[in-house]
């Protein structure tokens, strides 16, 4: 059920739900959390009370002449009661806030990780699911708002819904007439809240969209990569006016929420002071017919706290309206229908493997196919490689063939075992693939080629695939050898390598998985044309019998392969050996031909520019 909690805010869960979530989630969590809520909200209430009624007593006592003895004990023991009252109200109020710090990292982050590190690369990839997972942040990341603040907001609710019930019922056991005025004026005064709540309801999509960009802008400006591009291409000067622009806007929406605000509090000033007049003028005149000074200070007290009461639950049913909003982005990122990661199935693993795409559809969004009723049949153990221009498909071609997208239409074979959601966690374990855009962990140079923590990785093998990828001799010359760290993020003793040694260390990584399957979708950009040409022969030679992929823009690094196939537009134009199709004097003979008069000239080798390809 979809509940309007302001003007342009749709709540998609239905306020009962996500009370229900929260709360039995805490339940299992910790019941404690629950049980001490409810003396939270106890004492809280009670205290103010009790903070009212001393004074009063201590007035009585002076009224009916009580000896000062008398005296001293009623102050000690109010004192001793309210101490003891308020310092138990102290110490759950602070118990509270450190367990809803625990209960929203231990619970609701643990989940939004799982959530995030189990689902589907496609949907991660996905930008609306990346808006989703910056929502979900903001549902997860404060103390004051979101999940946390719907656990305090609760608290403060109930908290002050008791205190204006026993504040109503001393008050209503007096003057029944004055109550009903009390309560009418803070109703009205509910409703003006109401209305600046809307106000401000009907930007927070604007302005949360807004403070994203600036999270954004904060980021861009701290990250490496992009760093060297903002000093290097002046974009100083944009960046700050962008950032400034955001600002402004931000504060025109403030201004706007503000005003609505402002005219909130002048309502309250005058109702505040009707209602004043009309509680004080009913006291004095009380006072003057007869009532005891104890109690003209006792109701002083209660008539005074009694409008605090009230505007305290018209703000904590704003700020839970807020709270709800943000843990619907929760749900709606934790609850969506994506698909999770299975366990992989025990089955044998095969020698080799036989890929077939059998009518194979795919695209991005709503752009153009990139592979269109695309087929092709890789026989176990042949050496393929796959080459053509810049955005022809190659890599959409891998992640489809490694599971990490589905084809819109149409069936990928391994083995002549459809590749599904159940088999592709098992099929992912035979396969090791090294992408353009390997990932590099800020953990020691063993962990990142296992995959697995110190304890758990066999430190010969992963030396021994460090030799065959050529970067033990690196690695050898450093104090910690394989356990030095990379990066500088978990230790500050981490070595930074260069882009080649990062290349030749994902290649490690896949050596030590022993896979059934090898591809390499251009990991060597960071190395020259030579060392390329050196890692694709040394990797065919490792490979042994098993089928290997390699993808390329130099086409002298994969003549070796068994097959070589050139696509364009996502459709296979030429297919043969490198002598076939250099016969054929096609595309891949014209593509070879420029190529090649980079290499060799005059005795010396030229580096030629990957961008080349794509002028053909
Ligand atoms: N994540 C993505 N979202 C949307 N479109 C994408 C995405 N990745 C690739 N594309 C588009 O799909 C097409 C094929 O891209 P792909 O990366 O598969 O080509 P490629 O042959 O590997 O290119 P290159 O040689 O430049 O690496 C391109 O037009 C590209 O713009």
């Amino acid at each position: 059920m979809k509940i309007t909690t302001g003007r342009g805010v749709i709540m998609k869960y239905s306020v009962r739900s996500t009370y229900h979530l929260v709360y039995s989630k805490m339940w299992d969590f910790d019941r404690k959390l629950v049980y001490y809520g409810i003396a939270e909200v106890l004492f809280s209430a009670i205290t103010p009370l009790v903070g009212v009624f001393m004074p009063s007593l201590i007035i009585a006592c002076l009224e009916q002449q009580a000896g000062v003895q008398t005296l001293v004990l009623v102050c000690l023991s109010a004192f001793l009661v309210y101490g003891v009252i308020n310092g138990i109200q102290t110490f759950l109020e602070n118990r509270s806030s450190t367990q809803f710090i625990l209960y929203r990292l231990k619970k609701f982050w643990s989940e939004m990780f799982r959530s995030t590190i189990t689902r589907d690369y496609q949907n991660v990839e996905d930008y609306k699911t990346q808006i989703q997972i910056a929502k979900t942040e903001e549902c997860l990341s404060t103390n004051d708002h979101g999940l946390e603040g719907f656990c305090h907001h609760n608290i403060k609710l109930a908290v002050n819904l008791l205190g204006l019930t026993l504040y109503s019922l001393v008050i209503g056991t007096t003057n029944i007439q004055l109550i009903g005025l009390l309560l009418g004026l803070s109703v009205i005064q509910y409703f003006i809240y109401r209305y600046a709540w809307k106000k401000e309801a009907a930007t927070m999509e604007e302005s949360g969209q807004i403070v994203r960009s600036i999270w954004y802008l904060h980021k861009e400006t701290y990250n490496v990569a992009t760093g060297k591009d903002i000093r290097l291409y002046g974009m100083r000067a944009w960046m700050a006016e962008f950032y400034r622009s955001l600002i402004r806007r931000l504060e025109k929406i403030e201004g706007k929420v503000r005003s609505a605000y402002f005219l909130y509090d002048m309502a309250g000033i005058f109702i505040q002071a009707v209602r004043d007049l009309a509680a004080y003028s009913w006291l004095i005149l009380s006072l003057m017919q007869g009532m005891s000074i104890a109690q003209f200070v006792f109701l002083l007290g209660v008539i005074s706290g009694f409008s605090t009461w009230f505007s305290t639950i018209s703000e904590m049913i704003s700020l839970l309206s807020n709270d709800l909003m943000r843990i619907g982005y929760y749900r709606d990122y934790t609850e969506s229908e994506v698909v999770h990661a299975k366990p992989a199935e025990s089955q044998a693993a095969a020698e080799s493997m036989t890929i077939t795409f059998e009518h194979v559809s795919f695209q991005y969004d709503q752009q153009r196919k990139v592979l269109d009723d695309f087929n092709l049949t890789i026989p176990a153990g042949q050496k393929v490689a796959l080459v053509g221009i810049n955005g022809a498909g190659k890599t959409t071609l891998v992640k489809l063939l490694c599971g990490l997208y589905r084809p819109d239409s149409g069936r990928i074979l391994l083995n002549d075992r459809e590749l599904t959601e159940d088999n592709r966690e098992a099929f992912q374990k035979q396969l090791a693939v090294v992408f353009q855009d390997a990932m590099i962990m800020s953990v020691t140079i063993a962990e990142n080629i296992s995959g697995k923590n110190l304890e758990a990785t066999d430190c010969g093998k992963v030396i021994e695939v460090l030799k065959r990828a050529n970067l033990w001799e690196k690695v050898s010359r450093l104090p910690l050898q394989e356990k030095t760290y990379l990066g500088k993020d978990l230790n500050t003793d981490g070595i930074q390598l260069s882009g080649g040694e990062v290349q030749r260390l994902i290649l490690a990584r896949a050596l030590y998985k022993e896979a059934k399957m090898l591809i390499l979708d251009e990991p060597t950009a960071a190395l020259d044309a030579i060392a390329e040409s050196e890692m694709y022969k040394m990797v065919n030679d490792l490979v042994g019998d098993h089928t290997a992929l390699f993808i390329s823009h130099r086409l002298s690094s994969t003549q070796f392969c068994d097959r070589i196939l050139f696509l364009e537009n996502g459709v296979i134009v030429e297919d043969g050996t490198h002598e076939e199709l250099m016969k054929r004097k096609g595309k891949y003979a014209k593509m070879f031909e420029v190529q090649s008069q980079y290499y060799q000239e005059g005795g010396e080798v030229y580096e030629f520019e990957n961008s080349l390809a794509g002028n053909l």
